[in-house]
């Protein structure tokens, strides 16, 4: 039994964050980890392998150049599961390694097994063929999640899956039913389509991702249809039925039957809270297993601390990684901030969208004057180059101050350019910045001055002096 100033229940990005952060501030942590490798949902089964599919989907379909040399391109005509394996297993395992690297170059304690408490202060690990104990000053729970994994559908990991599963098919699926049309359902809808693969994409709301701009999204199921997904909304799902010869069945509540060779679930994630024993700690979750926690991500038991998928929204790598290191500096009087209000979200459809700050939705409720300016990218020198048709990029400003509000971007590289605006905005910018600015040409980044010429074009004249 040792004695830590910090133990961390998980290795994905928000216990790793932690457990570096009071590693450098020099303090003795140490980290379990239930299954065999490091990394966690992040990257193991979620984002990166995710990621990573979708570059060799990309790469080999031939998706970035059909506009410039037919419909027909491909780099490779069958695309097979071992073609996205390969290169998804070669990511995985070099992040397994880089991980592994950090936290021995750091003096964590890294224990395989996994963990409960035992009281508040102490936490069993429990491996295959022993036990240990460990006691600690402080303890950050970065448990993350799994797949919701409701009793009425059959999953049985080959025909019908769990978000987990996609990547443990032996071969890639001739059809798929896709049940929700969240960030995995449109991610991974549109990454299959793209390989010619057909999909059913069911989801139970008017539209997909409702947090993200309206004429966004227009333009993403536009796509999406383009290349051959069929979208059904405001559908409920009643059942789901294995039939003979590599057939699933979903039975929709409006009647409609739809077959495919494999079904997807994805219809949120569950916190992983159920073994931590948190009933002899005094902490409840709630009904999806998600803890509760303050500002400093303490929970009602001030010296445990819950950060990354386990607290629920917004349940990303980016924040959790964020919410871990804010919690080991918090528990060790080290001042820390998050910029909350400003966190970017990527969502890696074909294409990709990406936002930062307020949408019209939020803005028109809250009776902001605002204006828009957009670039298209088939208007940009470089979006023709790259043979980007759809990509678009938009700033929200404020009709009066020119205060840039928010930036929501479609199209290739749509989650990097959304920096951008991410850092003008951090410094209370206004949109003038991007008409003085000198850019790279030709470069998509030349979309935030033509935007915003876009924008200010669109005040009636003459132009608001400025504030
Ligand atoms: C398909 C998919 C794609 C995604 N894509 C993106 C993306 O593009 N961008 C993005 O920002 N986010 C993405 N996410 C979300 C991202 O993966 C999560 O937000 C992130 O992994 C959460 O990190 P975490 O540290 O909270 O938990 P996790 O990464 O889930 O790690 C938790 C770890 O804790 C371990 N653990 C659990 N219970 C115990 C226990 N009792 N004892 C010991 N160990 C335990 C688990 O085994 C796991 O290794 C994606 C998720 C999925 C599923
Ligand atoms: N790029 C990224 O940042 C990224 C990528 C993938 C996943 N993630 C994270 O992973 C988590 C899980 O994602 P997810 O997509 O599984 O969950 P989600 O909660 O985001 O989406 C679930 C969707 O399923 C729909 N739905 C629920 N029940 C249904 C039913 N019976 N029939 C039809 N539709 C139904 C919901 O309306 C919702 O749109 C999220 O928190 C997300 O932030 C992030």
């Amino acid at each position: 039994m040792a004695h830590y100033d910090l133990l961390v229940i998980g290795t994905g990005p928000a216990g790793q964050k932690a457990a570096i952060q009071a590693a450098k501030l020099g303090k003795k942590v140490g980290i379990v980890e239930r299954k065999r490798v490091v990394g966690g949902v992040c990257t193991n089964t979620g984002t990166i392998p995710s990621k990573s599919l979708r570059e060799a989907a990309l790469y080999l379909s031939g998706f970035h150049q059909r506009s410039l040399y037919g419909a027909s391109y491909r780099v490779k005509q069958d695309i097979t599961m071992e073609d996205l394996t390969f290169r998804a297993n070669h990511v995985i395992n070099r992040e397994i390694e880089i991980i592994q690297n950090q936290m021995t170059r750091n003096n964590v304690d890294l224990w395989f097994g996994t963990a409960a408490f035992v009281d508040p202060h102490r936490l069993r690990i429990e491996r295959s063929d022993d036990l240990v104990e460990h006691t600690a000053d402080f303890v950050v729970i970065a448990c993350g999640t799994v797949p919701a994994r409701p009793s009425h559908i059959p999953f049985d990991d080959h025909s019908i899956i769990d978000t987990d599963g996609l990547l443990t098919l032996k071969t890639l699926p001739k059809s798929i039913t896709i049940i929700g049309g969240g960030v995995i359902g449109a991610e991974y809808a549109s990454i299959l389509a793209t390989m010619g693969i057909h999909v059913t994409l069911i989801e139970r709301r008017p539209r997909l991702l409702e947090f993200v701009d309206q004429e966004t999204i227009e333009a993403l199921q536009y796509h999406m249809r383009s290349i051959g997904v069929t979208l059904r909304f405001n559908e409920e799902v009643v059942s789901v039925e294995r039939q003979p010869q590599e057939q699933v069945i979903v039975r929709l509540k409006s009647g409609k039957e739809i077959a495919a060779t494999t079904v997807l679930y994805s219809v949120g994630r569950t916190g992983a809270s159920a073994t931590l024993n948190l009933e002899t700690i005094g902490l409840v979750a709630d009904d999806r297993g998600r803890l509760t926690v303050n500002e400093h991500y303490q929970t009602t038991v001030p010296h445990i601390y819950a950060a990354g998928d386990i607290i629920g929204f917004p349940a990303l790598a980016s924040t959790s990684m964020q919410q871990g290191r804010h919690a080991a500096c918090h528990a060790f009087g080290i001042p820390c901030q998050t910029q909350s209000e400003l966190m970017p979200y990527g969502i890696y459809s074909i294409p990709e969208i990406s936002m930062v700050g307020r949408n019209e939705d939020d803005l028109t409720k809250n009776g902001v004057p605002y204006a828009v300016g957009i670039a298209r990218y088939r208007e940009i020198a470089r979006g023709q180059i790259i043979g980007d048709e759809l990509g678009m990029l938009k700033l929200l400003f404020h009709n009066k101050t020119r205060q840039l509000l928010g930036v929501h971007a479609i199209g290739d590289g749509a989650t990097e350019l959304i920096h951008i605006g991410q850092t003008v905005m951090a410094y209370q910018g206004q949109i003038d910045y991007f008409i003085e600015a000198v850019f790279n040409y030709p470069t998509l980044a030349e979309c935030y001055r033509v935007a915003a010429l876009d924008g200010i074009n669109q005040l009636p004249r003459p132009w608001p002096p400025r504030t």
